[in-house]
């Protein structure tokens, strides 16, 4: 099911503005719809249908019993006020709440959306069905969120690249980071990883770049990006080229941004030996291809990001079991999920003998299809 609607809401000044909004449902075989929604100027139809298929094979790899959805609206939500925002996000839900459900849809936050965005889905969606928690996840902890959610994809990278650093005989201590997005992902991303002695070298954001090869100081330069709406200006290191930031010297390079960023024109130039795709899809398959002609080992978006709807899913259970769990069982609970997923990834690279891009996608494909043959929905 694929909705576009349009949004129209009365700015602060009197004038009235129109965006259009979509809600795209990929598939339900393992359960209802989960997905984020994006607040972004470049949301269209067939990037956010794209993201939704990602969520169901990112779902099956974790193994947690959800299907695929995404949905987003086209606006640049550093241009809109926060009343703003709120009437956009009222009139989205007032148009879409058909369309969500405990059962069958489950929105999350995605780029530029977060806990309040879902507080206002949440409130809204209630109008029409009834106080209704758990048909959003990423949701302020005083709505009945999950302690532990907005670090959860952040912390599933960590979880991830540990996974990952042990196969190849190392640890995160000691390997050298640059960061791409210092949103929700790449800020949480960035201070687990500085935490466990990962030497994080660069980090850029949609406000600049910033590089320290001494490493940079995170909870610094988190402190400069809250007060100054970016890493821009920060003290702590020398300012570099935004664009550079992908090709930089370090062991392990984490795109946590926008999709598309490693392609053709700059695969080659690449210097990390390990990809952890926080970003959904970063990679093109052109480089994808280059990479692993030049030995670079990619762990994909679909396992490296799943910590994300992991707690959202531990949210769900939480809400529908009237229960809250403490911080320290959710993340440990992650950890055991991130953990069996990259052995399962690992298990069907062996048996196919493939790259871990094709073992996470075949490990979800025949999860996917196994719950579509049992529900007889095959053709
Ligand atoms: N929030 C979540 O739980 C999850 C997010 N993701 C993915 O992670 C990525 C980041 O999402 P969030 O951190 O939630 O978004 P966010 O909106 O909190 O942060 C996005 C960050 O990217 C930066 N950015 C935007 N355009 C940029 C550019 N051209 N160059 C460099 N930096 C740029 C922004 O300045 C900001 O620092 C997206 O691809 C999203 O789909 C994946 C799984 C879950
Ligand atoms: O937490 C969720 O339900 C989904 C997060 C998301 O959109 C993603 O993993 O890309």
């Amino acid at each position: 099911m694929k909705m576009q609607v349009e949004c129209t809401i009365p700015k602060d000044d009197g004038s009235l503005a129109t965006f259009v909004g979509f809600r795209i449902q990929h598939d339900n075989a393992r359960g209802p719809m989960k997905g984020g929604i994006r607040y972004h100027p470049e949301v269209e139809p067939d990037e956010v249908n794209a993201l939704a298929q990602l969520m169901t094979w990112k779902t099956a790899v974790a193994n947690i019993p959800y299907g695929g959805a995404k949905g987003g609206i086209g606006c640049d939500p550093s241009e809109l006020s926060v009343s703003e925002l709120e009437r956009l996000t009222r009139v989205f839900t007032q148009k879409i709440h058909d369309l969500i459900g405990v059962q069958t849809d489950v929105p999350a936050p995605d780029m530029g959306t977060g806990p309040q965005t879902m507080a206002w889905i949440l409130d809204e969606y209630s109008k029409f069905h009834g106080h209704s928690p758990a048909v959003v996840t990423g949701k302020p902890i005083d709505l009945g969120g999950s302690l532990g959610r907005d670090a959860a994809t952040g912390r599933g990278v960590l979880f991830a690249t540990e996974a990952l650093l042990k196969e190849h005989g190392k640890s995160v201590s000691g390997q050298r980071f640059v960061i791409q997005g210092f949103g929700n992902v790449g800020s949480w991303a960035a201070q687990l990883i500085s935490e466990k002695g990962g030497i994080v070298v660069a980090v850029s954001d949609i406000t600049g770049a910033i590089k320290n090869n001494n490493g940079l100081d995170i909870p610094s330069l988190l402190k400069h990006s809250r007060e100054n709406r970016g890493v821009k200006g920060f003290h702590g290191g020398d300012a570099i080229d935004p664009m550079s930031i992908l090709v930089e010297d370090c062991d392990v390079l984490v795109p946590a941004a926008l999709g598309g960023v490693i392609n053709r024109e700059n695969a080659n130039d690449i210097k990390a030996k390990f990809i952890v795709e926080a970003a959904n899809h970063p990679t093109d398959p052109e480089a994808d291809e280059i990479l692993k002609k030049r030995g670079v080992v990619i762990l994909p978006d679909i396992f490296a990001n799943s910590g994300g709807v992991t707690v959202s899913y531990f949210e769900w259970v939480q809400n529908i079991q009237g229960f809250m769990w403490d911080e320290e069982k959710v993340n440990n609970e992650l950890r055991t999920y991130m953990t069996k997923g990259f052995k399962d990834v690992k298990d069907m690279c062996k048996t196919h003998n493939c790259d871990l891009r094709m073992g996470a996608f075949t490990l979800a494909v025949n999860r996917v299809a196994r719950a579509t043959v049992l529900r007889g929905w095959e053709a």
